[in-house]
């Protein structure tokens, strides 16, 4: 793939209510792979507590923009922020504290370690992100998503569905403001998928969570009232309303 992939327009999620959490902005957003592709974003305002599906061509950045909004990547052009927080901030200390604080990720092949039981797993995510009493919150992330049972089996002893589920308390146990997540479903049969996208939804209700989740799967993308589609020409400017 290259060449710059088009400029989408700007997409506008707006509170119903007083926010009470921090907003998510992004502005003039870009990003350089190597020298020969160029992606080029849409800015957005997600108030908090918004949740947005991301959906597109293969290629066209979606994944690319996630890793720009947890910080992971810093933007060539253009800046990203949550609340007061620069999170495209130059300085990789500082996108490490944001991450570490307020970005709960969930990765599409998970990324658990496999030498780690699942309780270990998510503990060890508690204690990077420096949270008190890691091993009392892991098992409680584990228990409150029926994981209780799991606790001492290592990643290889669990089911696609089970290791989800570690991989998702893990990203949410530290309560993080901003949950990010790769193709939820791509391992799942239709009714797994369902479980796991309403599990995914509630889990971010519970916690005034934004939720972004990259997608291919039509069952994800119709399930969210707001949809950003990368890589579309034929859009018409996007007013997406209320938040939710
Ligand atoms: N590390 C890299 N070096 C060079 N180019 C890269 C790198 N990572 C991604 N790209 C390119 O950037 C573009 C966007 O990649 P990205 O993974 O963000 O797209 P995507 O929409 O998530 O794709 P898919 O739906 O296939 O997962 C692609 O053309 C990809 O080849």
């Amino acid at each position: 793939m290259s060449g710059a992939i088009p400029l989408n327009p700007p997409v506008e999620v707006r509170p119903v209510e007083i926010e009470t959490g921090p907003a998510l902005i992004t502005h003039g957003l870009s990003f350089q792979h190597g020298r020969e592709v160029t992606l080029t974003y849409p800015d957005l305002h997600l108030p908090a507590g918004a949740q947005l599906t991301i959906t597109g061509p293969s290629g066209t950045g979606k994944t690319t923009l996630l890793h720009l909004l947890a910080g992971l990547l810093r933007p060539t052009t253009g800046e990203v922020k949550f609340g007061p927080t620069l999170v495209s901030a130059p300085q990789e200390g500082l996108r490490e504290a944001f991450r570490r604080a307020q970005v709960g990720y969930v990765f599409q092949d998970f990324h658990l370690m496999p030498g780690l039981s699942a309780l270990e797993n998510v503990e060890l995510g508690l204690r990077v992100a420096g949270a008190a009493q890691p091993h009392a919150k892991a098992f409680t992330a584990l228990e409150r998503l029926d994981l209780g049972h799991r606790l001492q089996h290592a990643p290889h002893q669990l089911s696609t569905g089970e290791r989800q589920r570690v991989a998702l308390a893990r990203a949410v146990a530290h309560a993080p403001g901003l949950l990010l997540v790769d193709e939820p479903t791509a391992h799942l049969d239709r009714s797994r998928a369902g479980a796991a996208l309403d599990l995914l939804r509630e889990t971010a209700d519970q916690l005034g969570a934004t939720l972004i989740v990259v997608t291919h799967d039509p069952l994800v993308a119709d399930a969210f009232t707001h949809r950003l589609e990368l890589g579309d020409l034929e859009l018409s400017p996007l007013n997406l309303g209320d938040a939710r």
